[in-house]
């Protein structure tokens, strides 16, 4: 079973496994001289043929191939190495290259936890292929061929024998591939099915112990565990039962060599030499094969996760542009922009809106009606289904991607903080920035003297930002956007879940934006929006209503239905407190 797409994928690779295919070659023959040579020795011992000089020599050549042989076993397992590696991190490599193109929006293409598990353990197992599979099967088609080109002058019939039920162990490989094509992909299937609940319930396992619902997720999760311990199970018992199968045609076949050269030697038609090296050299037709066949195993589960780390490396790449100018005039627009998550499910209909340069616009709309949807479009983490987005006039297809990514800065509720410094987080906006810009950043969201009173620009940061409260994550995150200074500003709830003192220094730094930058602000607090140059008010999916502050509240539709209900709450709740 050779895998056309595994081997046409590194060619560095492959030149290791060829040589490891020559050196375990070279390794066999100096076998054949030893064993030819032992038998010489103890059938010149019988015949009482063996003179002092022959013992010497032939013991010479003994104490000198068994070092060579161990030189070259050493040799041929450091090229299994050099192909592990290699093949490990070419894949590792063009996985990692392959997120990067398909850029924010990769998870259309694959889930987090699918890809972490075919850059891990997917890796892992087609290291195997390369490493042990591919060289032995090579291997295993050149040792017997060879070998018998050596005893067929020795003994014809016992050679002819051993060749001829060589094939018998690749018959019972065939044999067995199909069952195990099928179980090895339900295997991976419910392989990744558990992998993905352990990571989503590890990472919510506070929610879980909020809700004490840890109990029934244990309860799903060895549900999930005894189904894939049962598909292993059945793996193993599959392997176990080729093995034998395989054990059976290898000794089986060794066997019946080794009978026929004994039958020849008690006839008298063979020598005690020649029947010596027949019975010592007779498993050595088998032991390859027999070899790739447990490796074989390993091969195809290399097999089906090749499949799939293929299936992600050929993905459809979102088409890089080739626009990377800045445009004269930002203006940002959605052109008749239809989109779902799921086929079957439309989620924006015919959305149309037009965001000038340097303007000041909202969006607004009841939970789940497609704000955050429409942030994602602009920031290209979703592409629409219909429609089209532009940048200037240019439809955004047609932008080099990371220009597209320098013009606009996307900055979510959860914006991602990363275990390092305070430092080290903001100069991934803009790594030559000068340490007074770094402070006038943190200044600007009023992060500056938390930081003061820790280790400045070092203070140490947790993965996730964890040592930080919510609303300093997201005032640091605040800053790392400023900082980026791009001419396009989309804020999607950046104050949602923050404080009341984190939401105004954050609504402060955007409000700071205002004509200066093209900002978008997604809020589910009006009170945040009424200062906008326009409010684009979404309806399941749709543009209901557009314009300003006064002019939504004069048409007395959805704006003002939503705005006033909100007043009233939040006077209720001034007068309560
Ligand atoms: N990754 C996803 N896969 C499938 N459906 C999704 C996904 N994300 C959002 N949706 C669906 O799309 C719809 C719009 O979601 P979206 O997050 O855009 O709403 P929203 O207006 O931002 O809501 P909110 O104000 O609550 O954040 C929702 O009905 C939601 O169920």
């Amino acid at each position: 079973m050779i895998n056309k797409k595994l081997l046409s994928f590194d060619r560095k690779a492959l030149h290791y496994v060829g040589l490891n295919v020559l050196f375990q070659w070279l390794g066999m023959l100096c076998n054949v001289v030893l064993v030819m040579t032992v038998s010489r020795l103890i059938g010149g011992v019988f015949a009482g043929s063996l003179t002092g000089n022959a013992l010497w020599q032939g013991m010479l050549l003994c104490l000198l191939t068994v070092p060579v042989r161990y030189g070259l076993t050493l040799c041929a397992s450091d090229m299994s190495d050099r192909a592990s590696k290699d093949v490990k991190r070419t894949l590792r490599s063009s996985i990692y290259a392959k997120l990067t193109r398909l850029g924010a929006g990769y998870s259309e293409t694959v889930a987090t936890s699918e890809a972490v598990m075919l850059a891990s353990e997917g890796v892992e197992q087609i290291d195997t292929y390369f490493a042990k599979y591919l060289p032995q099967l090579f291997y295993s088609l050149l040792a017997p061929v060879t070998l018998f080109v050596l005893l067929v002058g020795v003994h014809a019939r016992s050679a002819i024998l051993l060749l001829c039920c060589v094939p018998l162990i690749p018959l019972s490989i065939v044999a067995v591939q199909k069952f195990a094509k099928k179980l090895l992909a339900n295997y991976w299937g419910e392989y990744t099915t558990l992998g993905d609940s352990f990571l989503e319930n590890i990472q919510g396992l506070t929610t879980l112990k909020i809700y004490q619902a840890d109990g029934w997720k244990h309860e799903e999760m060895n549900a999930q565990a005894e189904r894939f311990r049962k598909i292993t199970m059945k793996v193993l018992t599959m392997q176990l039962n080729s093995v034998t199968l395989m054990d059976l045609m290898a000794y089986g076949g060794a066997g019946l060599g080794i009978i026929s050269a004994a039958s020849a030697f008690a006839k008298g038609q063979l020598s005690l030499t020649s029947a010596l090296t027949i019975l010592l050299l007779a498993a050595d037709f088998f032991l390859p094969l027999r070899l790739l066949g447990s490796y074989f195993h390993i091969a195809m589960n290399g097999a089906a996760s090749a499949e799939k780390i293929f299936r992600l490396l050929s993905a459809q790449e979102p088409e890089d542009g080739e626009k990377t100018a800045d445009p004269a005039d930002s203006t940002l627009a959605l052109e008749h922009v239809t989109f779902g998550y799921e086929k079957e499910r439309t989620i924006l209909h015919d959305v149309t809106l037009t965001i000038p340069q340097g303007s000041f616009v909202s969006l607004v709309g009841e939970s789940g009606c497609g704000k955050s949807t429409i942030a994602a479009i602009l920031s290209g983490a979703r592409t629409a289904t219909e429609g089209e987005v532009t940048l200037g006039g240019i439809p955004v297809s047609e932008w080099k991607q990371a220009d597209r990514l320098r013009l606009l800065t996307l900055v979510p509720h959860n914006a991602a903080i990363f275990k390092g410094t305070v430092e080290a987080n903001l100069r991934m906006a803009r790594p030559d920035a000068a340490e007074a810009e770094l402070w006038a950043a943190l200044e600007q969201v009023n992060l500056a003297d938390f930081c003061r009173s820790q280790s400045g620009l070092a203070t140490a940061l947790h993965e996730g930002g964890s040592n930080l409260s919510g609303g300093q994550r997201q005032r640091l995150a605040m800053a790392r956007a400023l900082l980026h200074d791009s001419p396009i500003y989309v804020f999607d709830e950046a104050t949602s879940n923050v404080d009341a003192e984190s939401e105004n220094d954050i609504m402060k730094a955007i409000h700071s934006l205002a004509g200066k930058k093209t900002v978008i602000l997604i809020s589910h607090r009006l009170a945040n929006v009424v200062d906008s140059d326009c409010i684009y008010v979404l309806e399941a999916g749709r543009i209901a209503e557009q314009g300003t502050h006064n002019d939504l509240l004069a048409a007395q539709g959805v704006y003002s239905r939503l705005y006033n209900a909100q007043k009233q709450l939040e006077d209720l709740g001034e007068v309560s407190a």
